[in-house]
């Protein structure tokens, strides 16, 4: 999301001289300060602390929070931004004040791609993003409807089983990370539109680089004019193209779908797709429209995929690092699923350490370290601080899930702390909050747990894991890439052999 190695080094490094010098005279001549702001790290002028967050926001913002507390206050540009870091204080901000940071942070980008924000994870807060979150919660995204979608999920999980065994046969490593993608985006592709789409995928990989772009713009607004040389407002406009196109023409195939079958409301089909359960909903909104519907979709694809795929493939680095752990894991599964051909849902209701591993993978590795932006309605205050309307809000939820406070050997991988605890990421315990919590929590917790879950099984039932070029565990290089959702930075690639029961 903020990754200052795209902005050209050397205009950046030139800029940085004038701003040097401006910035010791405001030193000299500085006003003390009048109200009582939280901490904040010494800025520069215009970048304000924009040059202090590198290319992985939540490590620089965890070294600054190490310097400043829980609570910082920088500025991103012209933008001002709180920065939490301890359960706390972001208790204070998605319980105490939940009402008061319901409303998110403006970024060019995602208002171009989101259809000026007819979406729900971006919209501001009010009428329309009430009642869409209310959609998507009781209809899209309810336990009833992630259960009406199992067979979707099992099928899925069986297909890309199928891939790995032919891989195993030939003796060549699988790259899980692009095996977890493409279940990912194959169960929301069948979930929403009914079926799956070939040319989604390279899409959607477009669309997460344009959202994990660092945007100037948004920050330092009068350097807007540069997205115009750098090609950036072209990209843009080329990929909202192509989704807009595509998402067209998904909505009028079904809207001639249901004329043929004479626009009935099609409620006895529990599994109805999520195109179909909007238009169903458009009937009876006045706020929705066509773009409502595609800009939802957009949605389920923007906040669901990236983020889920992510958090497996973290998961599975982690067991593999720890073949104690692998051990453990497979044991249970293999104890509850004996040798049968696949696994079903049922049986991973008795998988209690498969549950405590996916939690403690998302305590070290939450996919969007920093949560997604909130902002401030009106001003506030916060852990005694004032806090102004319009600040923007980044909850450092990878630092919170290492803050040594809160967890004993906080860097460890310790599946075994959740088995005697009851913390849970649900948004009820703020020293883990991979999905943050509150009303603008995420709404699809349970349709991730499913996929997570199921995904985990499917890969250590029947196989048995190895490195290439024997390679050892502990060896597993941990770096992450940049980006809004923090994925490795290279495949994690490993060899399958079909187990013997
Ligand atoms: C491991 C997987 C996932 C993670 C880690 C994750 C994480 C998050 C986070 C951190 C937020 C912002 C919460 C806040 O502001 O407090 C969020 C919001 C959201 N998520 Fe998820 N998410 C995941 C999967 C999904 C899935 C599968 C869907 C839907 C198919 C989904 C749909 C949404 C939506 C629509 C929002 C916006 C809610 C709003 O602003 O009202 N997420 N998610």
């Amino acid at each position: 999301m903020l990754n200052l190695l795209d902005v050209p080094i050397p205009g950046f490094f030139y800029l940085l001289i004038p701003l040097f010098l401006i910035s010791t005279w405001l030193i000299v001549f500085r006003k003390p300060k009048t109200n009582n702001t939280p901490p904040s790290p010494f800025k520069l002028p215009i970048l304000g602390n924009l040059h202090q967050l590198g290319s992985h926001p939540h490590r620089s913002l965890q070294s600054m929070a190490q310097r400043h507390g829980p609570i910082m206050l920088l500025h991103l540009g012209h933008a001002p931004m709180v920065v939490i870091s301890s359960p706390e204080s972001a208790k204070e901000i998605l319980k105490t004040h939940d009402l008061t940071f319901a409303n998110r942070t403006d970024s060019i980008i995602s208002r171009r791609l989101f259809y000026n924000y007819r979406d729900l994870s971006l919209s501001p807060y009010g009428e329309y993003w009430r009642q869409m979150r209310s959609i998507c919660v009781m209809q899209l995204l309810s336990t009833k409807k992630v259960q009406s979608f199992r067979s979707v999920r099992e099928e899925e999980a069986n297909l890309m089983a199928g891939l790995i065994q032919a891989r195993s046969r030939s003796g060549s490593p699988a790259d899980l990370g692009e095996l977890f993608a493409g279940l990912t985006e194959d169960v929301i592709s069948r979930v929403a539109f009914g079926r799956k789409y070939r040319k989604l995928k390279e899409m959607l990989k477009e669309m997460a680089v344009l959202l994990g772009i660092f945007n100037v713009a948004d920050f330092v607004p009068w350097m807007g004019w540069i997205n115009r040389f750098n090609g950036l407002n072209d990209r843009v406009e080329r990929v909202f193209g192509e989704f807009d196109r595509f998402l067209d023409e998904i909505v009028d195939e079904h809207v001639a779908a249901r004329r043929r079958q004479g626009n009935e409301k099609t409620e006895e089909l529990e599994q109805r797709d999520f195109v179909d359960v909007l238009l169903d909903a458009q009937q009876e909104n006045e706020l929705m429209d066509r773009d409502s519907i595609k800009a939802i979709i957009l949605d389920m694809f923007g906040a669901g995929s990236d983020t889920t795929f992510t958090a497996l493939e973290w998961a599975m680095t982690e067991v593999l690092k720890h073949p104690r752990v692998t051990r453990t894991l497979q044991e249970e599964i293999r104890s509850v699923a004996g040798n049968k051909p696949s696994v079903n849902e049922d049986d991973i209701e008795r998988m209690p350490y498969l549950k405590a591993v996916i939690k403690e993978s998302l305590r070290l590795h939450p996919p969007i370290p920093l949560l997604v932006p909130r902002a401030a309605t009106n001003d506030t205050k916060v852990m005694g601080y004032d806090v102004k309307a319009k600040t923007g809000v980044l909850i450092n939820a990878w630092a919170i899930g290492r803050d040594p406070a809160a967890w004993e050997d906080a860097e460890e991988f310790r599946p075994e702390r959740f088995l005697s605890s009851s913390i849970d990421y649900k948004g009820l315990d703020f020293q883990l909050i991979p999905f943050g919590a509150g009303r603008r929590g995420c709404p699809g917790i349970t349709f991730a747990a499913a996929v997570l879950e199921l995904a985990m099984v499917a890969v250590l039932h029947k196989f048995d894991w190895s490195f290439p070029g024997g390679a050892k565990a502990e060896d597993l290089d941990m770096s992450e890439a940049p980006g809004m959702a923090v994925q490795r930075k290279f495949p994690l690639l490993a060899i399958a052999t079909l187990h013997q029961f």
